[in-house]
């Protein structure tokens, strides 16, 4: 028996968890008609197996009708549920895992016109921000049904067969009815924190009176709002008092700080560049308050914090979601003493920008969580060893090479840089985003290990990738800065690339042209303003930024905004022309025939990546294949193999950027679902 203090099991009443780690609630917007159907169950069951204690499914599995999910959540409202809960969680008992769901009702954090436009309501009338819904202000009817709602979707839960269920009290309706924020109310339930707290105690008793005082009930709920206004620390303890005398309570699921905005969400749900463990501390004086068993998750990306969390005595149970994202096999590799090969959450959150955008949970560097159904986390040995040849060591050619020597492929890669990374490196010379480079780091680490040899600081030619006699050919050698948007006046124009690789030195007066909406503006409009000078971001979008998602915004807006920077949406550049030692930019605008000037001494254009595909071309009349993509085995995870010249020695791929502009996950996912099959 290990004496890890994350592998010793822990007991909640009845149930014994087999280890410390858990997953917290989080939706990932799987749920096909609001039911945790084949993705949503793989998704979990590949995470039981692997030896997680418990999963908290759902992301605030919604009780009620009138509470519209907004990122396509679980409908805990319908008895349909139970069968597909109970699938779920029998496939995750199978693999020792314990099962509980997230109930909630979401209060004025959703939108109206999701479902059956029926109005949301709220203790008061006040918007929300993040999903900008007026709420009715909620009558004593409403709180009536929806304490029966609550107790019907745990009757629903129990039959299906989870160990338990968890109350989602930070910035839903339990905890609007908790904050002087969002609760006007002059009635029973408003006013005094007893009031507040009764909407909270009916619906716990409610749920006692169905289920049991065995059934395990636990609250997620915030300890102090770090809001201006907000509910206070104080607050926050004296409710966990209360909760405790209740005994309706058997843990407490600790968050800090509040949903509502962008800002306060990125500092509960911190993302790369921000501290460690920044709540850890905070929950633990919660558990050592009140005796209660204590799950806390925010930012534990790695085993050796979540071993001091534990070991410390500040948490019984450690949720570690997005590491979960990254690597579903944590576990396993803590047990098997394999921690080195943890795949790590660089904290890009493209989690949770997928799902603010509408989308899927994606993890930005491990392409097969969320597509379990058919992309494997385990790479097969292959049946034939293969000679590959990849060139361009980016994250598409670190990641298809990891992948082929994981399959016993021999493999060689040529990059022209002195190191490894492509654009990543780039990304990574921002301080804040150094979590980046790890992305390439631990593919290279494994690639060591499986003997892959690179050459650097050799740009391959066709002569260079034939004389290594291949049986297959992937070309992943990404793009350059397309920065050709003018027509003439291109001279006068750098690159974001530019900027950020310190070839460039930054203006006093700058003009940034970008019509990505990426992060490779952002980053070079961060790095420009910090020294000082007035920067206009200019993009033709409605919206500047558009591929930047909430949280990921966050730490931008908090250094551009305090620095000399504009934002002017809507707007072409049209011509840069110099004058005397400026250069005068036209803008124009797609909506009309109407220009305006500025005066300014740099202009830096940022239009994604053109690719780099002259090799490719090259190559293509001498390879096997002529490169025609299969797009009904792609979407199914299978590689392209269309082989039109069989004469030939080999077949020729592409990948990444060097196909056309996109982002680290498609390079990485392009590598995966080829080489996965090669
Ligand atoms: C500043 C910045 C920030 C970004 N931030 C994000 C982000 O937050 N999220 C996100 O998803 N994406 C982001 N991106 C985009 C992302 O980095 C790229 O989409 C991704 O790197 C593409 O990967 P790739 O391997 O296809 O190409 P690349 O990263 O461009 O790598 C190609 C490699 O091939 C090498 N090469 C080219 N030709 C040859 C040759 N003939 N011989 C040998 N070697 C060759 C190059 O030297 C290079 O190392 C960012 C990009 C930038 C510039
Ligand atoms: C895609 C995604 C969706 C989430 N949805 C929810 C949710 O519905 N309810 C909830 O309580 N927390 C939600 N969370 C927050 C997580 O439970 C967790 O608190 C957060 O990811 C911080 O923990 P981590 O650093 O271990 O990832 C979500 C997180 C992610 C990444």
């Amino acid at each position: 028996m290990s004496n890890d203090p994350l592998l010793q099991p822990f007991q909640l009443k009845h149930l014994t968890l087999r280890n410390r780690i858990m997953i917290t609630s989080h939706e990932p917007a799987y749920p096909e008609d609001g039911m945790p159907k084949g993705r949503y169950r793989a998704y979990h069951v590949e995470r039981a197996k692997a030896g997680v204690a418990l999963t908290m499914t759902a992301g605030s599995a919604s009780v009620a009708r009138d509470s519209p999910p907004v990122f396509n959540n679980i409908l805990a409202w319908k008895d349909e549920v139970v069968g597909w809960m109970k699938q779920m969680v029998d496939e995750c008992h199978d693999h020792g895992a314990a099962v509980m769901i997230q109930l909630t009702h979401l209060g004025r954090r959703t939108r109206w016109d999701k479902a059956d436009w029926l109005p949301i309501v709220a203790p008061c009338h006040e918007r929300e921000a993040a999903h900008r819904a007026f709420p009715k202000r909620i009558e004593d009817w409403d709180i009536a049904r929806i304490i029966e709602d609550f107790a019907d979707a745990a009757e629903r839960m129990k039959a299906a067969g989870v160990d338990g269920i968890e109350l989602e009290a930070y910035g839903h309706l339990l905890e609007q009815f908790w904050s002087p924020l969002t609760n006007d109310l002059d009635n029973d339930y408003g006013g005094s924190l007893d009031n507040r707290l009764r909407f909270t105690f009916d619906v716990l008793r409610a749920i006692r009176a169905r289920c049991g005082q065995d059934f395990i009930v636990g609250l997620r709920y915030t300890g102090d709002q770090c809001q201006p206004g907000g509910m206070t620390a104080a607050e926050g303890m004296e409710i966990s008092h209360k909760l405790k005398a209740s005994g309706l309570v058997d843990f407490l699921n600790v968050v800090r700080g509040a949903i509502d905005t962008d800002p306060a969400l990125t500092d509960l749900i911190p993302i790369q560049g921000m501290k460690n463990a920044p709540h850890l501390d905070f929950a633990g004086k919660i558990r050592a308050a009140t005796g209660f068993p204590t799950f806390h998750a925010a930012k534990i990306p790695d085993v050796a914090t979540a071993r001091h969390a534990i070991a410390s005595g500040k948490l019984d149970m450690v949720g570690m979601t997005r590491a979960h994202m990254a690597d579903p096999h944590l576990v396993r590799k803590v047990i098997e003493g394999r921690e080195d090969d943890i795949r790590p959450c660089v904290g890009a959150n493209y989690c949770l920008d997928r799902i603010y955008q509408g989308g899927l949970a994606f993890c930005l560097h491990n392409p097969a969580t969320g597509r379990e159904e058919t992309i494997p986390h385990s790479i097969a040995p292959a049946a034939v060893k293969k000679r590959i040849t990849i060139v361009g060591a980016g994250p598409a050619g670190v990641e298809a090479a990891r992948v082929a020597a994981e399959r016993g492929h021999a493999v060689t890669v040529f990059e022209a840089a002195d190191q490894p990374g492509g654009q990543i490196r780039l990304t990574a010379q921002d301080e804040r985003r150094r979590e980046m480079i790890s992305i390439i780091a631990w593919r290279m680490a494994q690639c060591e290990k499986r003997g892959v040899s690179f050459r650097f600081n050799t740009f391959a030619e066709a002569e260079t990738v034939l004389d290594t006699n291949p049986d297959e050919v992937i070309i992943a050698t990404g793009g350059l800065p397309h920065t050709a948007v003018l027509g003439a006046g291109n001279d006068l124009v750098h690159s974001a690339w530019d900027i950020l690789s310190g070839d460039v030195k930054p203006g006093s007066n700058v003009l940034i042209f970008d019509d990505a909406g990426d992060h490779a503006a952002l980053q070079a409009a961060d790095l420009v303003s910090a020294t000082g000078a007035a920067v206009e971001i200019v993009t033709p979008d409605r919206s500047f930024a558009p591929e930047i998602m909430a949280m990921n915004l966050v730490p931008y807006m908090r250094n551009l905004q305090k620095r000399n920077t504009t934002f002017t949406v809507t707007w072409r550049l049209m011509s840069v022309a110099r004058e005397g030692n400026q250069l005068r930019a036209v803008l124009g605008s797609d909506y009309g025939d109407v220009r305006r000037e500025r005066l300014v001494d740099q202009v830096i254009v940022n239009h994604g990546t053109r690719p780099l595909d002259d090799l490719y071309f090259e190559l293509k009349p001498q390879s096997r294949n002529l490169g025609e993509v299969d797009y009904d085995a792609l979407a199914e995870g299978r590689s392209q193999q269309v082989v039109r010249n069989p004469g030939a020695g080999f077949r020729l791929f592409r990948i990444g950027d060097a196909v056309s502009a996109r982002n680290t996950h498609a390079a990485i996912y392009d590598a995966l679902r080829l080489v996965k099959d090669l």
